[in-house]
């Protein structure tokens, strides 16, 4: 297993609270309902496939978040730590379809500077991306993880992303992005230290 996320040194993922056979069977049935003979060439092995595919997206419904922040160490440093620009590819749980952009997360250490690695923001963020999702949830689920297991003076954390539900039916609007936020500790209460983040966050 690799750090936290569900994922193997090589890659792949390791779900084994996920039902292949069920998903599988249940792939074919949504065939047949629209219509489709699961059963024709390029089809008969697509069911397997897709819930292959699925386990994957939604390898994060079977780790501990708290796994992934258990490394921390003391590195003396109170001001702000900032990440920005993580991928993150989720699915909206109201259609099953990708949303995709990109994340954000700035926290202020406390005054032990506990700090985690870098990289495991990333895994965060890959580990409540990869279940059903709606983007405020996600964003709020990474800042309280990060509350939690770094008490830290401050977090911030920004997604924007796109919705392909909005983009490829229904509304039809490709392209617009919704911005969503989360702030806790000192970016909730000093305006001042939440604009300085936001204008990090932003590039400017
Ligand atoms: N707040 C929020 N809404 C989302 C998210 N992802 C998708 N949605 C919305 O969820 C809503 C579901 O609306 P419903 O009316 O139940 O479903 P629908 O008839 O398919 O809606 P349309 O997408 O408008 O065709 C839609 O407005 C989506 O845009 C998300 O991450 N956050
Ligand atoms: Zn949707």
């Amino acid at each position: 297993m690799g750090a936290g996320d569900g994922s193997r040194p090589d890659g792949s993922f390791h779900a084994p609270n996920f039902d292949q056979a069920r998903a599988e069977a249940a792939i074919r049935e949504l065939l047949l309902a629209a219509g489709e003979d699961p059963d024709r060439d390029g089809l008969k092995d697509t069911p397997a496939r897709v819930a292959r595919s699925y386990r994957e997206l939604f390898a994060g419904l079977y780790t501990d978040p708290d796994e992934v922040l258990s490394k921390t160490f003391d590195e003396a440093h109170e001001e702000l730590v900032l990440v920005r620009d993580i991928p993150v590819y989720s699915q909206c749980e109201h259609h099953l379809l990708p949303f995709h952009g990109y994340a954000h997360i700035g926290y202020i250490p406390n005054s032990q500077g506990r700090v985690t690695g870098l990289s495991k923001l990333a895994r965060l963020v890959d580990l409540y991306a990869k279940r059903p999702q709606v983007q405020e949830r996600l964003t709020s689920q990474v800042a309280d993880a990060l509350v939690r297991r770094l008490e830290p003076r401050g977090v911030i954390v920004v997604v924007d992303a796109e919705h392909l539900c909005m983009g490829m039916r229904g509304v039809r609007k490709a392209g617009s992005t919704t911005t969503t936020s989360a702030v806790r500790g000192i970016f909730r209460s000093s305006a001042s230290s939440r604009s300085e983040a936001l204008s990090l966050i932003r590039g400017r």
